[in-house]
């Protein structure tokens, strides 16, 4: 591979469970291997490398010799202990080889939620990078509950591009990327090339992860694609076993699914909005609130909100819906729960008067507002 070759300056790889263990009870080390000498090629002729790892678990076991634990989370958390040190000491060994230095970022939702903490996991991220260090990411499994946990690989990846401004972001997992159908069930699936729009109809195509060792299967991959191309990054979904697969992508090879990246991305703050924290609540609007969001640019007023759902603070992130339920932006509020709940449905000249103080017209400000 020739340097003038590679289109891409920063690169994050995904790596699923599913290729590290080849589908077996046991992490297939000469596969990471083989994917450890394509990203060192690639950091050698100049791209920054970013690896988002799953495998903890599965590690885990394999070092106690598939013990019997009881289903619980407590279980995957120890699981995860174990395996999370096996595990970086594999990927320490392997760059090893090739001269590189690793370190370990293991993060949580809660990191992402705060503006503060999400910056600074951005600063660790460059620091890391600009010393030539091969940072690596895996979701703190051992200590994150599911109230604070991102949930799967694909989603934390894509918030690790979002992170570190990658302009590729590579999901290695066991197909040969995005089918029409799952090919687990049908052998006649076919491969989508090439994916100018994330919509409801391909998402429907996504189904969950059946194989028993991946989280969240194609739909998560969508999710993460859906993240990562609204902030100017291109994706690709292929298979960790195609030969040369991350050389051949960093030089815009055709393989897999690829997702483009939308041509104006979200400023960085929007990226947060999207990425970032988990939503506390939801606004079901009426029809001319959506229409004048989701159209005409506008910010959202109390006249426009017909519900309020969740226990939310002022600042904390909330969906807004439709009458049917559907998704169609997420923004930040300017009023807490109980206040959006007198306001809901009133004229913003009132406000001041229901609550005994007024924050502004707007209960999500269009600055504050991203329309998915
Ligand atoms: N439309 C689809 N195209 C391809 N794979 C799909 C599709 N729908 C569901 N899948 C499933 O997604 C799985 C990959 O996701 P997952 O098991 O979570 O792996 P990983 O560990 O790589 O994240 C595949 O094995 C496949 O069964
Ligand atoms: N954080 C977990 C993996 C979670 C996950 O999303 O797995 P996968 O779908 O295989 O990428 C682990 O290290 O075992």
């Amino acid at each position: 591979m020739n340097a003038s070759e590679i289109a891409y300056r920063r690169v994050v790889v995904k790596l699923g469970t599913s290729v590290l263990t080849s589908g077996s009870r046991s992490l297939d080390k000469a596969q990471m291997a083989e994917l450890t000498r394509q990203m060192a090629h690639l950091m050698k002729a100049g791209v920054e490398v970013v690896l988002c790892t799953s495998g903890a678990i599965a590690a885990g076991r394999e070092h106690l010799q598939h013990p019997q634990l009881p289903d619980t989370m407590a279980s995957k958390q120890l699981l995860a202990a174990v395996g999370q040190s096996q595990l970086i000491l594999a990927w320490s060994q392997l760059f090893g080889i090739y001269g590189f230095n690793v370190g370990q970022l293991l993060l949580t939702r809660a990191d992402l939620h705060d503006r503060e903490r999400y910056l600074n996991a951005r600063d660790t991220l460059n620091a890391l990078l600009a010393q030539g260090i091969v940072p690596i990411i895996n979701e703190n499994d051992a200590v994150a509950t599911q109230e604070i946990k991102v949930g799967d690989n694909d989603n934390l990846s894509a918030r690790a591009a979002l992170l570190c401004d990658a302009d590729l972001l590579i999901l290695l997992t066991d197909q040969k990327g995005l089918f029409d159908a799952d090919p687990r069930n049908n052998p006649d699936a076919k491969l989508i090339p090439e994916v100018a729009n994330i919509d409801d109809s391909l998402r429907k195509l996504a189904g969950g992860s059946v194989s028993g060792l991946g989280t969240g299967g194609m739909a998560t991959k969508l999710e993460a694609a859906d993240i990562a191309r609204r902030a100017g990054i291109e994706v690709v979904i292929a298979s960790g076993q195609h030969p040369d697969v991350i050389k051949k992508l960093s030089c815009k090879e055709a393989v897999g699914t690829h997702f483009c990246a939308i041509e104006h991305p979200l400023e960085s703050r929007k990226q947060w909005i999207l990425a970032g924290p988990k939503p506390r609540g939801q606004l079901v609007l009426d029809e001319g609130a959506v229409n004048a969001v989701a159209n005409k640019g506008r910010s959202l007023l109390s006249k426009g909100v017909v519900s309020v759902e969740g226990e939310f603070e002022r600042g904390d992130t909330l969906e807004l819906t439709d009458a049917n339920g559907r998704v169609f932006a997420r923004g930040l509020a300017r009023y807490n729960a109980a206040a959006m709940q007198k306001i809901a449905g009133k004229h913003s000249d009132d406000i001041e008067s229901l609550l005994g103080y007024d924050y502004g017209d707007a209960v999500v400000h269009r600055n504050d507002m991203v329309v998915l």
